[in-house]
């Protein structure tokens, strides 16, 4: 049986689905291989992404919180909203240590810190 699948593109691609047809139908549909111990490595595997996911998705809400703290606290020193030349200092870490999403990636923690413009 073939099924869609969108990839990361976003773009439609067709696979095959082989789910339920073997004798570990629903273990390979979990998994993505009727290889029990390709799937048993990727069950481990996906217990520490959830974690890393979990933790990103903390340090995201707490960075957010902090950085409309200092802009709160500036504002009502009579402050400016935002400083550019930090953001700037920001951008190039992210750059420098992961290229092009980087950039992409501190454009999102930015805006989730001081709200939309
Ligand atoms: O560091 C600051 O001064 C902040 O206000 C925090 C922050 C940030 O999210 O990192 C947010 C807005 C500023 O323009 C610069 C940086």
């Amino acid at each position: 049986m073939m099924t869609d699948v969108v990839e990361s593109s976003g773009s439609l691609a067709r696979r095959d689905d082989r789910s339920g047809t073997g004798p570990n139908g629903a273990a390979t549909a979990r998994t993505g291989t009727d290889d029990s111990a390709a799937a048993e490595r990727i069950v481990a595997i996906r217990e520490r992404i959830d974690e890393i996911d979990r933790t990103i998705i903390e340090l995201w809400q707490e960075r957010a919180a902090l950085s409309q703290e200092v802009g709160a606290t500036r504002m009502a020193s009579g402050g400016t909203r935002l400083v550019l030349s930090r953001e700037r200092e920001i951008l190039e870490r992210f750059r420098r240590e992961l290229g092009a999403d980087g950039t992409q990636l501190a454009l999102l923690l930015l805006r989730a810190g001081r709200g939309p413009l």
